[in-house]
């Protein structure tokens, strides 16, 4: 396990990451909520920042861009922020991002293709899914699922839970449940699709 390093005395409690549209930024909101805590989310720190769209940075200035500048919103908010933080799907493919998630309670929310053309197929604010989102979020799926597993301390599957489930499972997943803050436990019955990962990095 990535625990296997020390934890940091300063980290955020939960960190997301996962494919577009799976729901790290719903779920993020909602873990947030239950723990009592903030909630940040690279994308929006971005936007923040630059003064425009995601959509709009791709297209002035690229992709290798936006990585340097998603880099730098994921340093100040894991320095600043102690609560949930969500990260843009494509994040884990710097390598400099994936060396500082290293050690940090990092949760990979999965989904099946087929769920992510419900969530997400339709919209245009992705700049990465403009032409064919399905066979595109396929294709970036599949490049990517190494390195969200290489990071990752838990896989948490999203297919067929609402993101109130989603945001139960992480929480078992990460044994967060029982912590004062985590407020009164939820009534579920486990969480059959959380497994830790069996090689993490
Ligand atoms: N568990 C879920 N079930 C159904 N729809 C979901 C779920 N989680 C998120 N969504 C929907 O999918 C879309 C993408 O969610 P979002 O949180 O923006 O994903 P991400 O931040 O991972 O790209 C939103 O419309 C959201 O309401
Ligand atoms: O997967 C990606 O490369 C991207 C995911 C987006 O965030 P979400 O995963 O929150 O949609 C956003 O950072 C940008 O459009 C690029
Ligand atoms: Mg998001």
């Amino acid at each position: 396990m990535s625990g296997e390093r020390p934890a940091r005395a300063q980290a955020p409690v939960i960190v997301l990451v996962g494919p577009m549209g799976v729901g790290k930024t719903t779920v993020g909101e909602l873990l947030a909520e239950r723990l009592g805590t903030g909630f940040r989310d690279s994308d929006a720190d971005i936007v923040a920042a630059q003064g425009r769209e995601i959509a709009d940075i791709f297209v002035d200035n690229g992709e290798a861009h936006f990585r340097s500048l998603e880099r730098e919103a994921v340093r100040l908010a894991l320095a600043e922020h102690r609560g949930v933080l969500a990260l843009g799907g494509g994040a884990v493919l710097d390598s400099g991002t994936r060396e500082l998630l290293a050690g940090l309670p990092v949760v990979f929310l999965s989904m099946e293709v087929a769920e992510a053309a419900r969530r997400v197929g339709l919209n245009t604010a992705r700049p990465l899914l403009a032409v064919n989102p399905r066979q595109e979020w396929k294709r970036l799926m599949e490049a990517r699922r190494h390195h969200y597993t290489e990071v990752a301390r838990v896989v948490v599957t999203t297919d067929g839970r609402t993101p109130g489930e989603v945001a139960d499972a992480v929480l078992d997943a990460l044994e967060l449940k029982h912590l004062p803050e985590a407020g009164p436990a939820a009534d579920d019955a486990g969480a059959p699709g959380t497994h830790a990962k069996e090689n993490p990095a």
